[in-house]
C-alpha cells in the first residue's frame, strides 16, 4: 500500500491546453487598467522624459547642418584663428548641450519605465500566487507544477519586456520617428520624398517578424517544459538515484536541452536575417542620398549642412522604425503570457464558505460520514455511499488495498475536495456549513510525505500554530521526541533544514510533522502512518510520539503498523470506495474468510 496523503495528487492529467477565450483587447485593457494607469504619475514623467528626449534626438539633425554649413562657410570665406574660434562658440553649446539633455532624459524615462513594468509584473505574481492558493486544491492536479512556476518566472519577464517596449515604443519612438521626419522635411523636403521610396523594404521584413511570432511562442512553451522536467528530475533524486535513473534522466533533459538550442536557433537565424536586409536598404538609401543630394546642391536647392541632416535624420530613423516594426511581435507574446497568467488569476475556487456560514470555535471532536458519494473530476469514483461514525477521541483506521478510496475519505474531512452526496458532519454541524478556516483550524494532519520547507527548525515546527511561542514550540518537540536531536544539530532550533529537509532520517522528519501537530493543538487528527522501514529505534520513538498526540483526541488514520490497528476503536475496510467491513481488529481478525483477516495474513505473509 502506498497512500500519499496530502501528497501530489494522483491520476495526473497532462495539461489542459489554454482556452484562450478572450480578445487581446481585452487583455491589454485588463494590463493598462489594472497594472499601468495605477502607476500613471510615473507614467506621466516617463513621457515628459520621452518627449525630451526625442526632441533631443530630431535637434541632432540641426546640430550637424550648422557644424557643416559654418565648416564650409569657413572654408570658403578662407578666414583663419578668430573665425575658427567663432565657429566653436557656435558649435560647441549644441554638440556638448543636446547630448546632455538626451542623456538626463534617456537615464530618466529608462528608470521610470523599467519601474512600471516591474511594479507591474510584481503585483501580477502576488495577485497570482493569492489565487493559486486559495484555488481548490484540485486545481494542481490539472498542469505541472513546474508549468505553474514558469509563469511566475518566464511569464512574468516577458510581459515585463513588452511593457518596456511598448511604453518605449510607443511614447517614444513614435514622437522620435515624427520629429525626425519633421526635420528631414524641414531641411530638405525634395531629398526626404525620395526616401520615402526605401519604407517599402520594409516589407520583407514584417514578413520575417510574423514568423518569429510563431517561432517564439515555441521557445516559451518549450522554456516551460523544461522547468517542469527539471523539478521532477530534482525532487525525484531519491528514485532516479535509487533506481539508477540517472542516464535515462539525463536523455530525457539533454533532449529537451538539444530542442531548446533548435527552437532558438530557428528564432536568431529569422532575427538574424533582419540585419542584413536593413544594412543593404541603408547603404542603398545613403548611395541614393548622396547622390541625390549632391544634384540638389548643384541645382541649388540644398546647403551640403541639409543633406548631411537628412542623413543623419535617416540614421537615427532606422532603428526607431525597425523596433516599431517588430513591436507587434512583442505585443503579441507579452498578450500570450497576460493570457498564461490571467488565467491564474481568474481561478476562482470552488471550495468556499457557503452563504451564512458560520464559525466553529473549538469543537470536541465527534466525526460522521452519512452516505458519501464523491468522484474526481475525470470522473473516477472513489467513494460510493460512505457512511461511519466516530466519537469524541476515539480512533478510527482506514485500511484496505490501494485504490481502495482512503485518502480520499481523508481528503474530504478538511474539505479538500467537497462530497457530491451525502454529508459529513463535525460535532453535529455539517463541514459545509462552517467556515473552512474554522473547520480547517480544528484539524491537524501528519502525513507520511512530510512536508518541511528551506527554514529553521523551529520556524518548520512553528508552522503547526504560526502565533506559538519559542517555549510553546520547545515544549512540542519535547513531546514528540524530537528534542534530542534538534539539539544535536549544528545550530539546534535554528539549524536551516535545506530544501525539503533533506538532511533529516525518515524518523526524525515524522517527529518534526508530530511536533507541527502537537503545537497544533487540534482536536481532530488526520494521520497517514508512514509506510517506509524505519528502523525499531526509530519507529518506537515515532510510535511513542504519535501515542501521545493521538491521547484525547479524534483520529482518523490510513494504517499501516498493526499496533494502529490492533488499538483503534474501529477499523474500516474500503474496497472500491465502499466500507466492506468494520469492527474491532480482535473481531475481524477472526472472521473466516473476511476482507480484513485475508489483508493480515498477506501483511504477516509479505
Ligand atoms: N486526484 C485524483 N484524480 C482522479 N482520481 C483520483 C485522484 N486521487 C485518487 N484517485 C482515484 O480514486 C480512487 C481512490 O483513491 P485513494 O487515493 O483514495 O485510495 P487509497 O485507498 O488511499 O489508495 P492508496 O493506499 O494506494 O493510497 C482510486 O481509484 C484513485 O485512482
Amino acid at each position: 500500500m502506498g497512500t500519499a496523503l496530502l501528497a501530489k495528487p494522483k491520476n495526473f492529467m497532462p495539461p489542459k491546453p489554454l482556452k484562450n477565450t478572450q480578445s487581446d483587447r481585452y487583455y491589454l485593457g485588463r494590463l493598462w487598467r489594472d497594472y499601468i494607469w495605477p502607476q500613471r504619475g510615473k507614467l506621466f514623467a516617463a513621457i515628459f522624459f520621452m518627449a525630451l528626449l526625442a526632441a533631443a534626438t530630431a535637434a541632432y539633425t540641426e546640430v550637424i547642418k550648422r557644424v557643416v554649413d559654418e565648416a564650409q562657410d569657413l572654408e570658403t570665406s578662407g578666414k583663419a584663428l578668430t573665425s575658427a574660434m567663432e565657429y566653436a562658440k557656435i558649435i560647441i553649446p549644441f554638440l556638448i548641450g543636446v547630448p546632455i539633455i538626451s542623456g538626463i532624459a534617456n537615464y530618466a524615462q529608462r528608470i521610470l519605465t523599467n519601474s512600471i513594468a516591474l511594479h507591474a509584473i510584481g503585483n501580477m505574481q502576488k495577485a497570482m500566487f493569492q489565487s493559486a492558493h486559495n484555488a481548490d486544491y484540485a486545481a494542481f492536479s490539472r498542469q505541472p507544477t513546474g508549468n505553474l512556476i514558469s509563469k511566475f518566472t518566464n511569464d512574468v519577464t516577458i510581459i515585463s519586456n513588452a511593457i518596456i517596449r511598448v511604453l518605449g515604443n510607443l511614447f517614444r519612438d513614435v514622437l522620435v520617428v515624427i520629429l525626425l521626419i519633421g526635420a528631414m522635411l524641414y531641411h530638405n523636403w525634395q531629398l526626404s520624398l525620395v526616401m520615402a521610396v526605401f519604407l517599402i523594404a520594409f516589407l520583407p521584413i514584417i514578413h520575417i517578424s510574423r514568423k518569429m511570432r510563431g517561432n517564439a511562442q515555441d521557445v516559451q512553451q518549450h522554456n516551460g517544459l523544461i522547468t517542469s522536467q527539471l523539478k521532477e528530475s530534482f525532487t525525484g533524486a531519491r528514485l532516479i538515484k535509487t533506481y539508477n535513473l540517472e542516464a535515462s534522466e539525463a536523455k530525457r533533459l539533454h533532449q529537451s536541452f538539444d530542442k531548446r538550442i533548435d527552437l532558438f536557433l530557428k528564432l536568431i537565424t529569422q532575427q538574424a536575417r533582419v540585419d542584413p536586409i536593413l544594412e543593404v536598404i541603408g547603404g542603398l538609401a545613403i548611395a541614393g542620398i548622396v547622390i541625390f543630394g549632391a544634384y540638389l546642391v548643384n541645382a541649388g536647392a540644398g546647403t551640403g549642412g541639409s543633406i548631411a541632416a537628412v542623413l543623419v535624420a535617416l540614421l537615427l530613423l532606422s532603428p526607431k522604425l525597425r523596433a516599431l516594426g517588430t513591436l507587434n511581435n512583442v505585443l503579441q507574446e507579452g498578450l500570450s503570457a497576460s493570457a498564461r497568467i490571467f488565467e491564474v488569476i481568474d481561478t476562482q475556487p470552488t471550495i468556499t464558505d457557503a452563504a451564512g456560514a458560520v464559525s466553529l470555535g473549538a469543537v470536541k471532536g465527534s466525526l460522521s460520514f452519512k452516505n458519501v458519494s464523491f468522484s474526481y473530476e475525470d470522473g473516477t469514483q472513489a467513494l460510493s455511499d460512505i457512511s461511519f461514525s466516530v466519537q469524541a477521541g476515539e480512533t478510527i483506521a482506514l485500511v484496505g488495498a490501494s485504490g481502495g478510496g482512503k485518502s480520499t475519505v481523508v481528503n474530504l474531512i478538511p474539505r479538500l475536495y467537497d462530497v457530491d452526496a451525502g454529508e459529513i458532519t463535525l460535532d453535529g454541524l455539517n463541514i459545509q456549513k462552517v467556515t473552512l478556516q474554522s473547520l480547517r483550524q480544528n484539524i491537524a494532519l501528519v502525513s507520511q510525505n512530510v512536508t518541511l520547507f528551506d527554514d529553521s527548525v523551529m520556524n518548520n515546527i512553528g508552522l503547526g500554530n504560526i502565533d506559538a511561542s519559542e517555549e510553546a514550540i520547545i515544549k512540542a518537540a519535547k513531546q514528540a521526541d524530537a528534542h534530542d536531536f534538534i539539539m544535536a544539530l549544528p545550530q539546534g532550533y535554528n539549524t536551516r533544514l535545506g530544501e525539503d529537509g533533506l538532511s533529516l532520517s525518515g524518523g526524525q522528519r515524522q517527529r518534526l510533522s508530530i511536533a507541527r501537530a502537537i503545537l497544533r493543538g487540534a482536536p481532530l487528527l488526520l494521520l497517514d502512518e508512514a509506510t517506509s522501514a524505519l528502523d525499531a529505534k526509530s519507529e518506537s520513538k515515532v510510535q511513542a510520539a504519535l501515542e501521545l498526540l493521538m491521547k484525547d483526541r479524534t483520529s482518523v488514520v490510513i494504517a499501516h503498523r498493526l499496533s494502529t490497528v490492533r488499538n483503534a476503536d474501529r477499523i474500516y475496510v474500503l474496497d472500491a470506495g465502499r466500507i466492506i467491513e468494520s469492527g474491532k481488529h480482535e473481531t475481524l481478525k477472526k472472521k473466516k474468510g473476511g476482507a480484513y483477516a485475508r489483508l493480515l495474513s498477506l501483511q504477516m505473509h509479505s
